[in-house]
């Protein structure tokens, strides 16, 4: 299925391809570190028991390592498999103008020649890159089927193959003795490209193999003590699939171009023991690939400046990472105990690539399209062929008119001039006539000859450029048609596995999000019970807090009340005091009293100083009765004074010595000064 164009970004499609055990492994009895579960995406790695790497921690080792990815494919995977399910998509989008970017990486000996190339030779072990020739090929026959004028469309696909050598871009596809370091260009429409690389037309899939063959066998390989033919380069074949549809009268082109990368693989000096060429080839691989790693990683970090300049490989991988490409990497790993660390590092690696997002954008009518060039040369050819036609057809019609005015039989004679002397004037005349028509005659019709020429040169020209532009007549025939057919079939069934499998992870997902929740729903409601209880009990505590606030607000107004009443009670009497003071103490002797008033903060209490200076004092020294005796007091008021004692009427007559009448049975308190309790 095609997929839309997408405004969010596309993450970077991540699968990962175990191989099985090669022979080697299986004699020295590997054990197989490595499982994977294709239906739901993941694959586990674990350290093996000898190869202990956690010293601080030694059982932590044992523990397998989880990743899940886009699709994982297992020991017994097929190579259509991985083609139908997960390289379809990428091909559906370049033939709707998107670039698209397959790379395979992972360890030296992992399956990556393996799963890009395979074997072209046996069906069923062919790899992405024939399996993609045949996909382009197929639905461009499809086309001829076609009968909607605005939906059809015609194509040019042309290829080209590169490898990357000790970081020098070398074109495969040129001769030996040309094949020389090619320079990277940016060009503003088309990005990064290689300047000089040869491009190559290709009308089916023999032509394809053709080129991926003779490619594959320029490309630098050597048998290394981890690979019998390790690829030492970066290969990459681009090809370029052109299209053109007219819509209301209108052309419309678009390009895609797709990468179908082969990395070499990184290898550890200690494992494989390279020295010399192989040495200096694994430390230029081995750089490349980190600066591949690098740009990853601040890809996945954000970070402002991504390194791409840094090697030819990231370079031109610029628009598949991070760029308007969209882009599959195809993780390879090796099963055996003895690469774990490999297999470990390459499912990091691509663990990290997975956050890696692209802005995919179709190529619409870009203005250097091959095929818009060779349209318009199309156009311009039958142009000049008609008008070469025309001039063929006059001269053929003058040649034919001069050699019917030729008299039949009549060859033109060349006589001697003694003959020509002894004839009469006007047959010398008709026999000149008749050699000036016979070259004539000659010229015409080689000049006919020549444009009948030029004509067929034009005419096969046209088809040759007609040949190259493809809209499926020339591709579909019995045998494509029926092996289509089996062939969409046998990826309608993957479609159908893939689209269980995606379900099946799904429901699972489902499944384990349930049971989350019901734990946390279980942990909730426990939770909500004891805030509940919790809640219970605060509004109890509250009531009764509110309940005790009340209840002090009431004593607490009976209390001021009380107070108040006790307040006005007292001023009152105050008032009364006042009043006597008023009217019995002379100002000045209220004043001089007054003077000698001190608070005494200890005890709280007033006091006067100089007591003797009081009334009260005063009246203690009143002069005595004449000759020392008491003052007399009358019978009525000695008599009352002993039946009632507190009757003022029968007390001294200075008012300080009388009490006050105080309220509450305070009255007559502290008489001796009257001022007690007035506590202002
Ligand atoms: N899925 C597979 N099924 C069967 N054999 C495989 C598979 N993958 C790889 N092999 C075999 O494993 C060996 C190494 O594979 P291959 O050459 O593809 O590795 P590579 O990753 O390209 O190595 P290098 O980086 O050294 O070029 C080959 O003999 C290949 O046929």
């Amino acid at each position: 299925m095609a997929q839309g164009p997408s405004d969010g970004g596309d993450n970077v499609k991540v699968i990962v391809r175990c191989r099985p055990l090669i022979k080697k492994e299986v004699r020295d009895s590997e054990e197989i570190i490595v499982k994977t579960d294709s239906a739901m995406g993941s694959i586990q790695v674990t350290c093996p028991d000898h190869h202990v790497t956690n010293r601080t921690n030694p059982g932590e080792h044992n523990i397998p390592k989880q990743f899940t990815f886009d699709s994982v494919y297992g020991i017994g995977s097929k190579q259509m498999d991985i083609f139908t399910e997960s390289v379809r998509p990428m091909i559906d989008s370049v033939l709707m103008g998107y670039n698209s970017t397959i790379f395979a990486y992972g360890q030296t000996g992992s399956g990556k020649t393996f799963t890009m190339s395979g074997n072209a030779d046996v069906p069923e072990e062919r790899g992405v890159i024939p399996n993609t020739f045949q996909y382009i090929f197929d639905h461009i026959a499809q086309q001829s089927e076609v009968t909607d004028p605005e939906a059809k469309k015609e194509y040019l696909v042309h290829a080209s193959f590169l490898e990357i050598y000790n970081e020098d871009i070398r074109d495969l596809l040129c001769e030996a003795k040309d094949r020389h370091k090619l320079p990277l260009k940016q060009h503003p429409d088309k990005g990064v490209f290689v300047d000089g690389l040869s491009h190559h037309v290709v009308r089916n899939e023999a032509e394809c193999e053709a080129i991926m063959r003779k490619g594959n066998s320029a490309r630098t390989t050597a048998a290394t003590s981890m690979n019998d033919v390790s690829s030492r380069s970066h290969s990459i074949f681009q090809i370029s699939v052109e299209s053109h549809s007219s819509i209301n009268g209108q052309d419309h082109y678009a390009v895609g171009l797709l990468n179908l990368v082969d990395l070499a693989g990184s290898e550890s000096q200690k494992k494989t023991g390279a020295t010399g060429q192989r040495l200096v080839e694994a430390n230029k691989i081995n750089l490349s690939l980190t600066t591949l790693g690098i740009v990853i990683g601040k890809l996945v970090k954000g970070s402002p400046h991504i390194p791409y300049r840094n090697s030819p490989l990231t370079r031109l991988l610029q628009d598949s990472l991070g760029g308007n490409a969209k882009t599959l990497m195809v993780a390879n790993v090796s099963p055996a105990e003895s690469n774990y660390n490999e297999t470990y590092g390459t499912l990091r690696y691509a663990n990290q690539a997975k956050a890696i997002k692209n802005k995919p954008k179709i190529n619409e009518d870009p203005k250097d399209a091959m095929l818009r060039e060779m349209r318009d040369q199309i156009e311009m050819l039958r142009k000049q062929l008609e008008a070469a036609k025309g001039t063929a057809t006059t001269t053929q019609a003058a040649a034919h008119a001069i050699e019917s005015a030729l008299s039949p039989g009549q060859a033109p004679v060349s006589l001697p001039s003694a003959v020509t002397a002894s004839m009469d004037e006007a047959m010398v005349h008709q026999i000149k006539a008749q050699q000036e028509l016979q070259a004539q005659l000659e010229a015409k019709s080689s000049a006919a000859k020549a444009a009948a020429e030029q004509v067929a040169e034009m005419e096969s020209q046209l088809i040759s450029m007609q040949g190259q532009m493809l809209n499926g007549q020339a591709l579909m025939d019995e045998t494509r048609r029926k092996d289509m057919k089996l062939r969409q079939a046998k990826a309608a069934l993957v479609d159908k596995k893939r689209r269980e499998d995606l379900l099946k992870r799904e429901l699972i997902k489902r499944e384990e999000e349930k049971e989350l929740y019901k734990e946390e729903f279980a942990s909730m409601q426990d939770e909500l019970k004891a805030r509940k209880r919790k809640n219970r009990r605060l509004e109890a505590q509250v009531q009764s807090m509110e309940d005790e606030m009340t209840q002090m607000r009431a004593d607490n107004d009976e209390e001021k009340e009380s107070y108040l009443s006790e307040f006005m009670e007292i001023h009152r009497e105050l008032k009364r005091r006042a009043v006597v003071i008023a009217h019995f103490i002379p100002p000045a002797e209220l004043a001089r009293i007054l003077q000698h008033t001190n608070w005494d903060s200890d005890i709280q209490e007033w006091y006067i100083d100089h007591g003797n200076l009081t009334g009260a004092a005063l009246m203690a020294h009143r002069p005595g009765a004449q000759g020392g005796g008491e003052h007399p007091v009358s019978q009525f008021s000695r008599l009352g004074l002993q039946m009632d004692p507190d009757n003022p009427r029968h007390k001294e007559r200075n008012v300080i010595g009388l009490g006050l009448d105080m309220p509450d049975g305070r009255e007559g308190e502290g008489g001796d000064d009257g001022y007690d309790d007035m506590d202002y």
